[in-house]
Formats: structure tokens, C-alpha cells, sequence
């Protein structure tokens, strides 16, 4: 049995604007694995950056995080719910045991200062050095580690300096430079040309490996997705529709929308740009539709999906879907 690293219950984000209660992501929940890549898809605007954020209360005002649970199986086997912790304490384990790797580089580095130091720095605020000199030369290590050539120099360099693979390089090194046991990849290459993209993505890979991290990958990707991931969970206007390995989710998807996306994708196991939407928009989620969310644009739409919200069924042993054709 796979040893579960998260399990994401009922997880439920609102956001409290003028025009009304956005209900950005509703009652999600699914498991993380150890040492696993689990990749959440879905179009623009469904909930990834939301529930990968929530997961260690990186929810800003007007935002707030109204029910669910984000159970963490630390090391020592002990069981820690993630949104019963106070600011201090997951500002602990952020950054240190779950780290971040967000989609652009620019606004992730601080113009201000050399990668070298900011690299120092995201490991002294963990207490794991006694300064930032012997942060730099840690820092080295980190460089040459996500690739960087002649890391000795470029421990000095600015951002501006750097192109933005190398950028994305050096925030990817942030990222692992507290040993991470999960790194959570937010759209890591998007903001890149596709073949630094390519190179992004072995790098997480090599990373993987070497810090025996477990990866949060949320892409919009299709391609990334069957190549990197060993699960998919996707999302639609802020549910969870599906979940299952790649195999079960590309070869037999189950739910209207998964089989829409791979339909607009002819061939997803190649690499592609992106996700090329199917017929209709995607709710507005001050009042998103009734019953299933996606019943007015399912093709396979029937009077109960306008009623009921479907609930998760397991129909082939880890693979999950919440639609009421099963
Ligand atoms: N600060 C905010 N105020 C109001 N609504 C917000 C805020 N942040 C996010 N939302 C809403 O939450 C929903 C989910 O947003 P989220 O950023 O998680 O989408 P996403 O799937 O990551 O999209 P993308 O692929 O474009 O990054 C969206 O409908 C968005 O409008
Ligand atoms: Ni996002």
C-alpha cells in the first residue's frame, strides 16, 4: 500500500469581495503519496494555485479557509493537521518541509540582492545555518546542484543578471536548499520558453531523486502531466471531477470534462503548449450552477446533475470520479 504524505479533506476556500463570496475552491479533498509526482489540472481560474496555497494557509485576505482539513504525516510517523496550526508554527514547516515553487521567477527573486544571498538567507530563516557567509558557500552547492554553470560566479550575480531558465533555476534551488520533504510547483515552467521548459522539468526530476521529495505539480499541461506525473487529480470550477494514475486518467478517463480536455488535446502524450478549452466558459463562482458544476456544459447532462452535487465513487481501484453516470 502507498504510504499517504497528505490527505487533503473537505478543503474549502471562499473569498469575501464586493461583488460577493467568490467560492474559489469547494470541499476538496484527495491524498499525496510519498516520493510520488501528483499533478492537479484543470483550466484557468478552477482552484490549482488556490488549494496548492490553502495546503499550508498561504490564503491573503479577502481570502479565508472556512472548513477542511490538511492532515501531514511528518518523519516521526506523528500526524499534524495543517490548518490547526498557529502562523508561527506553519511558518516552521513552510518553506523548510513543504516549499514552494511558483511560475514566475522575476516577481519570486528580489531584484535587490545577489541569488546567492537569497538562497543563503531562505535557509537561515530556518535556523539551519549559523550565518549568511556559510550560507553562501552552501549556496554554491545548491547552484551546482539545479545546474547553474561556474556556480562560484554566479552565487554573486544579481537576477537581472541571469536569463529566466537560470531564474527559474535558482528559485527551484530556494526551494530545495531546506531539503524539502514536498516541493509544490505551481505552473513551473509556464513563464519559460518550451526548451528550458523541458530542462525545468528534468531538473525537478533530478531534484525528486535526489532530495526524496514528494512533488505537488500543478500545471495546465497536459503534455507535463504525462510525462511527469505519476497521478492526476483534475479540477473543474473548484471541485475535484476525477483522480487517478496517468495511465487510468489519459487511457480510460471517466469524467465528460477529462474526456473533454483529452479530446481537445489530439495527441496529449506529446508535448503540447496548452490546454485547449472545450465548448462553453467556465462558471463564475459567486454563483456557480447547481448540482454538478459542470452540468451546463456536459454533453452527457442529466436532470439529477442540475439537483444533486455527485459525490466521489471509487470505480476501479484508484481511480475516482464524481459524476452520476457511475
Ligand atoms: N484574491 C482573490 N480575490 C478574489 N478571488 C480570487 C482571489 N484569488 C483567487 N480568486 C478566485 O479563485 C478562483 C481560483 O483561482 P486560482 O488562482 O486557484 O486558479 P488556477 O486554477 O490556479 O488558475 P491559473 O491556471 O490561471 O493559475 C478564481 O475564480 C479566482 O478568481
Ligand atoms: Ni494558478
Amino acid at each position: 500500500m502507498p504510504e499517504p504524505i497528505l490527505q487533503v479533506r473537505n478543503l474549502t476556500v471562499h473569498f469575501y469581495t464586493y461583488a460577493g463570496i467568490v467560492k474559489a475552491i469547494e470541499k476538496v479533498s484527495f491524498d499525496v503519496y510519498k516520493g510520488e509526482t501528483f499533478a492537479l489540472v484543470g483550466e484557468t481560474g478552477c482552484g490549482k494555485s488556490v488549494t496548492s496555497r490553502a495546503l499550508t494557509q498561504l490564503i491573503e485576505s479577502p481570502g479565508r479557509i472556512v472548513e477542511g482539513q490538511v492532515l501531514y504525516y511528518r518523519e516521526d510517523g506523528s500526524v499534524v493537521d495543517l490548518l490547526k496550526l498557529s502562523e508561527e508554527e506553519i511558518r516552521e514547516i513552510r518553506g523548510n518541509e513543504i516549499a514552494y515553487i511558483f511560475q514566475d521567477p522575476h516577481s519570486s527573486l528580489d531584484p535587490l540582492y545577489t541569488v546567492g544571498y537569497q538562497i543563503a538567507e531562505a535557509i537561515e530563516v530556518h535556523g539551519k545555518i549559523k550565518n549568511i557567509k556559510e550560507g553562501i558557500q552552501k549556496a554554491v552547492q545548491i547552484l551546482k546542484s539545479v545546474l547553474i554553470p561556474d556556480p562560484e560566479r554566479r552565487v554573486n550575480n544579481y537576477p537581472h543578471e541571469l536569463s529566466g531558465g537560470m531564474k527559474q533555476r535558482v528559485v527551484i534551488g530556494i526551494g530545495v536548499s531546506n531539503n524539502p520533504r514536498i516541493l509544490i510547483a505551481d505552473e513551473p515552467t509556464t513563464a519559460l520558453d518550451v526548451t528550458v521548459q523541458a530542462q525545468i522539468l528534468e531538473l525537478l526530476e533530478k531534484m525528486k531523486k535526489e532530495y526524496k521529495a514528494t512533488i505537488i505539480l500543478i500545471t495546465h499541461n497536459l503534455g507535463v502531466v504525462a510525462e511527469t506525473a505519476d497521478r492526476v487529480a483534475v479540477m473543474y470550477a473548484g471541485k475535484i471531477v476525477e483522480i487517478g494514475s496517468v495511465d487510468q486518467i489519459f487511457k480510460n478517463p471517466l469524467h465528460p470534462y477529462t474526456q473533454g480536455l483529452l479530446k481537445a488535446v489530439p495527441n496529449p502524450m506529446t508535448k503540447i503548449e496548452k490546454l485547449e478549452a472545450i465548448p462553453g466558459t467556465v462558471p463564475n463562482l459567486i454563483t456557480p450552477p447547481s448540482g454538478c458544476r459542470f452540468h451546463p456544459r456536459c454533453p452527457k447532462a442529466m436532470e439529477v446533475c442540475k439537483q444533486k452535487v455527485p459525490e466521489m465513487k471509487e470505480i476501479e481501484p484508484g481511480h475516482f470520479v464524481a459524476c452520476h453516470l457511475y
